[in-house]
């Protein structure tokens, strides 16, 4: 849209940022869009620059961009601050005001511009994934994936009867790993500028929680999942940024029966690996997390991505797996591996984000599931947990002065991404097949629930060196009188 931007093919946040500082391609952009957005753009030919001297000066710079500010407010699209484009530190805000300027366009052109522009996203986005159906399954309940987030499911037993959903997207069937990647890859981003960020997968069993979030269990390089592809990202960026040193923890724990499992599998097989990397990356069994006591955290070095990914697939594979009636490799628990991430500048400014990726266990209802005994419980605590996911969800939909954290260990261990601050992505999973219907229609109803809540504005978790040094103060000044 905005013609050649004269980038490598994978720029630096930097070379990216560098493009944009002149508000010349972004001025252009929106302009294209809605034409007019920005009235008067200066150019180094309206500035009456000669060709051997083409830069336009910092002023104008600043005066595209804020133009450009001006416009994208008027269009109710996410914004940044002109700070994020002159220190190149918040690329996220910057691309999520790219991605606005994106969705706006395509609403313009989809046959909805009639109706109000409201950008779905806010701090909540809900996706939707249809796994590809078997063999067997030859009755479907999808009738219709739309471009622009629409899901039409046809009820089998009364083939009249439709039910309509909307979502930030649907990835259909045939989606690959990379592109659900791809469309959730500026939120997992947004960590390293010091934003908490939490993904869940959500669904019946058997729907492809585990898919998208690990990959298949034998399968290659680019079927690899959200885990894996997030964590190459996030040691990539903390590659590229010089002008932040990040320091990055992978943390990994299995909620089961609301207990908080030691993954003892995990513990014997991080023994096999030594330090020597650039990046202390801290394998916990174990944690404390805001009022959630847990035991002994053990400190491991490993040598590379792959190594935690591996550890990631093993830790998954140790989940506890039983048998019911619909999936014999149903897992019965929730995964939630949290990656921390603390960076310093070179001024001493500090940052401490966290990002959660949330493998949930099936939603399924239990009279479904045909199961009794220990099974039973099982599915009592899921559908227990899962429901105080949904209370702490609409408590902060309401904005309610109480938020129900305690009253499961998932919400709590999920505490500090879980609030008006946080950013939060949903990705719901359904089966093709016509027996899923009544859990098709149940986990799009929920996910419709989460959809519809608007949070307030995500915050940065920065302290910078000014706010660090009146505290010592103010500490100092207490402590001696
Ligand atoms: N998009 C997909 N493409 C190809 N195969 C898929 C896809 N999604 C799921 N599958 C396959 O479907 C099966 C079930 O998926 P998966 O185990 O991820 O479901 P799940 O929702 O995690 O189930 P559970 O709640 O039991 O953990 C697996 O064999 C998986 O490889």
């Amino acid at each position: 849209m905005a013609g050649p931007l004269g980038l490598p093919a994978q720029p630096t946040e930097q070379e990216f940022v560098s493009c944009l500082k002149s508000g010349l391609v972004l001025c252009n952009a929106i302009n294209k869009i809605q034409s007019g957005a920005v009235p008067k753009v200066i150019t180094n030919q309206s500035a009456g620059l000669s060709w051997e001297n083409q830069t336009l000066t910092a002023y104008q710079y600043f005066e595209n961009i804020r133009n450009f500010l001006v416009a994208v407010d008027e269009l109710k699209i996410p914004s940044f601050e002109i700070s994020d484009i002159e220190r190149a530190g918040s690329v996220g805000n910057i691309v999520d005001c790219i991605l606005g300027l994106k969705a706006y366009h395509e609403w313009k052109q989809s046959s909805k511009s009639n109706g109000p522009w409201k950008y779905l996203s806010g701090n909540i986005q809900v996706y939707c994934r249809v796994r590809p159906a078997f063999g067997t399954e030859v009755k479907c309940s999808i009738d219709y994936i739309g471009n622009d987030g629409a899901l039409i499911i046809l009820d089998p037993l009364k083939s009249q009867l439709r039910k309509n959903f909307q979502f930030n997207k649907v990835f259909g069937p045939n989606v690959t790993q990379e592109e659900v990647y791809k469309e959730t890859q500026s939120l997992i981003r947004s960590v390293m500028d010091g934003y908490n960020v939490c993904i869940f997968a959500y669904g019946q069993t058997g729907s492809g929680k585990t898919y998208s979030m690990c990959g298949p269990a034998i399968g290659s390089a680019k079927d690899i999942g959200i885990n894996s592809m997030a964590l190459n990202d996030l040691f990539q960026i903390s590659c590229t940024r010089e002008d932040i040193k990040y320091e990055i923890h992978v943390q990994m724990v299995e909620i089961y029966n609301e207990q908080i499992l030691l993954d003892l599998y995990h513990f014997l097989l991080l023994n096999q690996f030594v330090s020597f990397t650039n990046f202390t990356l801290e394998i916990r069994n174990c944690l404390s997390n805001g009022g959630l006591s847990l035991p002994d955290a053990t400190m491991h070095h490993v040598v590379s991505t792959s190594d935690v990914v591996n550890l990631m697939k093993i830790g998954d594979r140790n989940r506890a797996f039983s048998c019911t009636a619909m999936n014999n490799r149903s897992s019965r628990s929730h995964s939630v591996v949290t990656i921390h991430v603390c960076g310093r500048d070179v001024l001493g400014n500090k940052l401490q984000s966290c990002l959660h990726l949330v493998d949930l266990a099936g939603s399924e209802r239990v009279d479904k599931s045909e199961v009794t005994g220990d099974r039973m419980k099982e599915a009592q605590h899921i559908n227990k947990s899962l429901s105080c996911l949904g209370d702490v969800i609409s408590a902060l939909a309401q904005k309610s002065s109480h938020i129900p954290y305690r009253n499961s260990k998932l919400t709590l261990l999920l505490q500090n991404s879980l609030g008006g601050h946080s950013k939060m992505l949903m990705l719901a999973h359904v089966s093709p097949e016509a027996e899923s219907y009544g859990e098709t229609i149940s986990t799009l109803k929920f996910a419709q629930r989460v959809s519809t809540v608007e949070l307030g504005v995500a915050h940065v978790n920065k302290e910078s060196v000014e706010i660090r040094d009146l505290r010592e103060q103010v500490f100092c000044s207490s402590f001696c009188t």
